[in-house]
């Protein structure tokens, strides 16, 4: 029986303050907290000096402090003191009181005394009563009080609980025991029908509240060996005092080692507030209180545990295997512990504190689990469009590419979420699930719309490149039935795209209107290329027109370039020419794509090449049919050349076209006169003599032929004046021929020179003429083409 096992300490002084830190201290040091509900409290009173102390020395090997004999008596234990005892299972915590009716706090104050009292009874199993031998039976004994006083202040507790009252009589006598313990127990009875009790107790009797028993010691300071083999005895009965029938066999109001502290503090504390102390409800106080601090303290070690703060780092880096199991194993751990330390708890208490301890866990672990279903939901995604990707590769339907691959993925979703899963928590994945299955539908959209937008665009080439450059020429040639064969170049050529498109379409499994929709897009796309290039070379239709005219007025037959002799009709190559034309004219005029039929080509044919007298004849009858801005029977959508503009191209086609008409006319001319018009034999001569540019130089220009005129003139006058002799004549002649041939050359040549920047000049102002008629030509027609257009737009 070591002195340092006991850690004897002072827990209340005797100014009534507990000492919460020493106890605290002294709780861990005999480490009572992991005893649960097998230890017992026992705690002594009784008047001061009476030896109580020393029995507790001797009894239980603690150490509290014994007034020494030869010092007279004093008080030496001052407030309450708390010890263990020392060699004694279970764990017995011995409480040495001050004594009572001491002569330090003076006669009138008990507050203390009750205080303590009250303390005792509250957290003792066992309460030793100590008393003098020589005290049982009087009147005025000192017990008396101090009885009084444990039955009053019993009376304040509200314990379902029996004490037990161990009446320990010091210095026993020869007087047998058996008269002792009955005079005392009368005593006892007589003190417990004069207290005051409630209505509800009054006649409760004493056994309902303790166990009484009685003991009786010899004196210490007389026989003291005896006194230490009875106590040897003695001690006995606290061993195993908690086992049923034992000192402190009732365990029903026990509170939990570990809530011990609390309950200690909580009972003073309210004893000392003079209020009455409701034992059940305090347990529920300790309850709350320790359970509450075994929460906290397991959350705070489960958010600092090593494992935990691993598989949180891990779950941050990516997926984590067996992050349920692992997760499942640190909670289970963490609440076991509570389990393990509230167990003696009141349950209604510990369980919902534990359920408020598994909640705050599993919402500091809770992110951590989203975490790990991000992952799960990602690798899912990937894997879906991963494998859609393979999957249209190989060519299979996309709807049934995406169908396999959905289910692939959402399967492994589950199956890993079971991994994942944790035990404790009622965690839903159908939200992380959901939205698993959004953006698959998500991708699998985008992918579609992107396959779509390529197949639609495959199509729109395949039916650009089928219709766009053939339905230009066929304009181009614009024969009979152009638009007969257009509408069956475009019925063929949409038709077999639109088979094509529809079956690739079915992989995609769209719904009804949406496939008939993207079907009637392409069929329109199909028109619309036709439409576009109609209008294209619509707003070229008077080049168009020219060239056409230009290839027939200038080909013949066999398309070789003509030549104007004089033999041609011009007349007639002209209205042929023209009508080709105007049959470009009427061809591009509107579009025929839905076959209707229509007069366009009856109605320029009779409007624009018609003859006046054939016009004259009728204009009486029908207004101009070109004055308006729709044809007859064509939609203003299928109209590409609107009347009145045919009206004005054809009349600037016309202006256009008459130059080349004109200059055949003059080639035809030019033709004949080269024929008939052979130089007279004095001019070959000349030509032979001058050179023929210089002949052809002097014919030309005016200004030379006169100076030729006026100088033949002179010569002749001089020649009849003179009377010139036949000799003389030819000296003269063969003079003049040598005067001319030796100074005509130059006075040619100077003329020449002057000939030349004459005709430079007439050369440049007769082009300026040419382009000044042109543009006057140009600007009356687009004046005309406008005005018509403006008389058109007018009404509307
Ligand atoms: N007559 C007699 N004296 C005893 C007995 N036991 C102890 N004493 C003596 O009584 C005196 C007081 O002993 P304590 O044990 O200090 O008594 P106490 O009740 O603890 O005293 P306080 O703590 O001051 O109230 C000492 O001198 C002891 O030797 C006993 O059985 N009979």
């Amino acid at each position: 029986m070591g002195e340092e096992n006991c850690a004897s300490t002072q827990l209340i002084d005797r100014n009534g303050v507990l000492n919460a830190d020493a106890l605290d201290m002294f709780l861990k040091s005999v480490r009572l907290s992991e005893c649960g509900l097998s230890y017992a409290v026992v705690s002594i009173m009784g008047p001061q000096s009476s030896g109580k102390s020393t029995l507790l020395n001797h009894l239980f090997g603690t150490n509290f402090r014994e007034m020494d004999a030869y010092r007279g008596r004093s008080q030496t234990t001052k407030g309450i003191w708390i010890a263990k005892g020392v060699g004694i299972e279970p764990c017995t915590i011995v409480l040495d009181l001050e004594g009572t009716d001491g002569r330090e706090r003076g006669e009138d104050d008990t507050t203390f005394e009750k205080q303590s009292t009250l303390f005792a009874l509250a957290i003792s199993d066992i309460v030793l009563i100590n008393m003098w031998c020589h005290d049982i039976g009087r009147e005025h004994a000192a017990n008396k009080p101090l009885l009084k006083m444990v039955f009053q202040v019993m009376m304040r507790l509200f314990s379902p609980r029996k004490t037990t009252l161990l009446f320990v009589i010091r210095d026993k006598t020869k007087t047998p025991m058996e008269h002792l313990e009955q005079v005392l127990r009368e005593d006892i009875q007589k003190i417990w029908n004069t207290v005051s009790k409630p209505q509800a107790h009054k006649e409760t009797p004493l056994s309902e509240y303790f166990n009484l028993e009685v003991t009786a010691l010899p004196s210490y300071e007389e026989k003291e060996n005896l006194f230490k083999e009875q106590v040897a005895q003695l001690r006995q009965r606290f061993i195993h005092s908690i086992a049923p029938g034992g000192l402190a066999g009732d365990r029903r109001g026990v509170v939990p080692a570990s809530g011990f502290f609390v309950s200690v503090q909580e009972i003073w504390k309210v004893i000392r507030e003079n209020k009455d102390l409701d034992l059940p409800a305090h347990k529920i106080m300790v309850a709350t209180v320790r359970c509450e601090e075994i929460a906290n303290e397991k959350l705070s070690c489960l958010s600092s545990d090593k494992d935990w703060l691993e598989l949180e780092a891990s779950v941050q880096a990516g997926p984590v295997s067996g992050f349920g199991k692992k997760l499942d194993f640190i909670l289970n751990f963490y609440l076991s512990e509570y389990d393990r330390e509230t167990i003696y708890f009141d349950d209604g208490v510990k369980i919902a504190k534990r359920q408020q301890l598994e909640s705050r866990a599993l919402q500091l672990v809770h992110p951590a689990f989203q975490t790990m279903l991000g992952h799960l939901r990602s690798k899912a995604l990937d894997k879906f469009k991963i494998n859609l990707e393979q999957s249209m590769k190989i060519r299979r339907g996309f709807a049934e590419s995406v169908r396999t691959c959905s289910q692939t993925s959402l399967l492994e979703f589950d199956t890993r979420y079971t991994d994942v899963a944790v035990k404790h928590a009622d965690w839903n994945p159908s939200k992380v699930r959901e939205k698993l299955c959004h953006d698959i539908e998500a991708h699998a959209a985008s992918v579609r719309s992107s396959e779509l937008s390529k197949l639609k665009a495959s199509y729109e080439k395949q039916i650009t490149e089928a219709l766009e450059e053939p339905v230009e020429s066929l304009l181009d040639s614009s024969t009979q039935d152009t638009w007969g064969s257009i509408r069956k170049l475009y019925k063929h050529e949409t038709e077999n795209a639109l088979s094509g498109y529809s079956s690739s379409l079915s992989d995609f499994e769209l719904d009804s209107p949406t496939f008939h929709k993207m079907v009637a897009d392409l069929k329109d796309y199909a028109r619309g290329v036709v439409v576009r290039k109609v209008r294209e070379e619509g707003s070229k239709i008077l080049i168009h027109m020219k060239d056409r005219f230009s290839t027939v007025f200038s080909h013949d037959k066999d398309s070789m370039p003509r030549v104007w002799t004089g033999k041609e009709d011009v007349k007639r190559i002209t209205k042929e020419a023209r009508a080709a034309a105007l049959k470009l004219l009427a061809v591009m005029a509107a579009i025929r794509l839905d076959d209707q039929p229509d007069n366009i080509e009856n109605i320029l044919n009779y409007s624009l090449m018609d003859s006046p007298v054939i016009k004259k004849k009728t204009v009486e009858v029908s207004p101009d049919p070109l004055a308006s801005s729709t044809w007859e029977g064509v939609l203003p959508h299928n109209t590409v050349i609107t009347p009145v503009q045919c009206k004005s191209i054809w009349k600037q086609f016309k202006a256009e076209t008459e130059y080349a008409i004109a200059q055949a006319i003059s080639a035809q001319e030019a033709h004949k006169h080269s024929n008939r018009w052979l130089p007279p034999p004095w001019a070959i001569v000349a030509i032979a003599f001058l050179g023929f540019n210089e002949f052809m130089m002097l014919l030309r220009n005016p200004l030379y032929l006169l100076i030729l005129f006026i100088f033949f003139l002179l010569s002749r006058a001089l020649w009849f004046k003179l009377n010139i002799s036949g000799e003389f004549q030819n000296g003269m002649l063969s003079g003049l021929f040598a005067l001319s041939s030796r100074f005509l050359p130059s006075v040619i040549s100077i003329l020449r020179r002057l000939a030349d920047q004459g005709h430079r000049y007439h050369q440049t102002s007769q082009s300026l003429q040419q382009s000044t008629r042109c543009i006057t030509q140009r600007s009356s027609s687009s004046l005309s083409t406008l005005s018509s257009e403006v008389e058109v737009l007018e009404p509307s």
